[in-house]
């Protein structure tokens, strides 16, 4: 039987799985303090900190590390990629310690995977990457030669949650037209076409605004608070992803914190609640339109389709398209295990990231 240990590092946590084949030995979610994150300058230099924090916790549960026999995490922002499971490598790792597309807890997956499976002598995988690049040609202008669009999601999830519902209507991937919203701490939307993510809003910086990320917003504005003197680089980069979105707005990132005061009267958490949910339906208007309406089902997926009355408010403005299917929550540890097995199998070569 093959045991994977699989790493999922986010901003304020790390979640980690061990699997025997299929079956799930143990599973836990390591949350960081703001503070005990401080002391990093980089996201990457974060690497041996969460490592050591999961290695204990796999002695505490008496896991033994010679018997994994491969180490699977969510890769980071590297260089666009086809979907499936990856090898990691030293230029992966490098890419990631630059961070070029840009600082993300995910960078830190394959360089945690990378130092463990060094160690232990045995491989180390991703699997579809937030990197994951399906887009069309005519997808990738943005009105600015400067300014490529980028494809940045939740690809791991939406795919993984797109063919779970697939397999419940008794079809194949590649047979349907799926939108996909993933409503985490940031948010992507994706028109899947015959098991194509042929589009997508950069999770980092286009699309709706989500708990931490500001989305789309006015570019001329834009640029002139760039140039205003307020802020530092550094700091417009943190306001578009990190501390923009709901958090600028009410203080906090957490959604249910935002129900709890918009239901005892906040009127401002109320108002910026249903604009989540309103810019949310709005993108998932245009990827049906990417799709010419020809949408079998609208899934809504993350930590955010939990919440009954953001599911609501956008069911209610997007239902006329097609079937919303509520998927709360991520299975991307699942999702990776399984992608690793894929390859330690033989029913699917790991790929090479160059
Ligand atoms: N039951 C719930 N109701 C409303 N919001 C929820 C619920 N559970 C989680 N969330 C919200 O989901 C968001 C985080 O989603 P998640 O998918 O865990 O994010 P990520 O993995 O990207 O950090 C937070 O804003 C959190 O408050
Ligand atoms: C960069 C795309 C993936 C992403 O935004 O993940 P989180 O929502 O976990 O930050």
């Amino acid at each position: 039987m093959e045991r994977i240990l699989a790493i999922n590092p986010g901003a304020t946590s790390t979640k980690f799985a061990v699997f025997d084949g299929e079956k799930q030995l143990m599973k836990n979610t390591l949350e960081h303090q703001g503070a005990d994150l401080m002391n990093f300058d980089r996201v990457c230099d974060q690497y041996l900190y969460r490592l050591d924090l999961i290695l204990a916790e796999l002695t505490a549960a008496a896991i033994p590390l010679e018997t994994l026999n491969a180490v699977v995490a969510r890769g980071g922002l590297l260089k666009s990629v086809a979907g499936g499971t990856y090898a990691v490598n030293e230029l992966m790792v490098e890419d990631l310690k630059k961070a070029e597309r840009g600082e993300h807890a995910s960078n830190l997956g394959p360089v945690i995977a990378n130092t463990l499976a060094k160690q232990l002598g045995i491989p180390a995988y991703i699997v579809d990457p937030v990197s994951v690049d399906e887009m069309e040609p005519v997808a990738r202008l943005s009105g600015l030669p400067d300014l490529p669009r980028i494809s940045l999601s939740h690809a791991l999830n939406s795919k993984a949650v797109a063919r779970s519902v697939v397999s419940q209507m008794g079809k194949k991937y590649d047979e349907v037209n799926f939108v996909v919203a993933h409503l985490g701490t940031g948010f992507s939307v994706s028109p899947h076409k015959n098991g194509r993510m042929i589009d997508v809003n950069n999770a980092q910086e286009e699309g709706p605004f989500s708990p931490d990320r500001c989305g789309g917003v006015p570019s001329r504005q834009l640029a002139k608070l760039c140039y205003s003197g307020k802020y530092t680089e550094k700091q417009m980069l943190d306001k578009i992803s990190g501390s923009g979105g709901m958090f600028a707005y009410i203080g906090t990132k957490d959604a249910r914190q935002a129900e709890a005061a918009a239901a005892a009267g906040d009127m401002q958490a109320n108002l910026v609640l249903d604009a989540m949910a309103y810019q949310v339906a709005k993108q998932i208007g245009a990827m049906a339109a990417v799709l010419a309406g020809k949408v079998d089902r609208i899934i809504l997926t993350g930590g955010i389709a939990h919440s009954e009355r953001i599911v609501k408010a956008i069911s209610n403005r997007v239902e006329f398209i097609a079937p919303v299917v509520v998927v709360p929550g991520e299975e991307e540890l699942e999702s990776l295990a399984a992608g690793a097995l894929r390859v330690l199998r033989g029913e699917e070569k790991a790929q090479t990231y160059q």
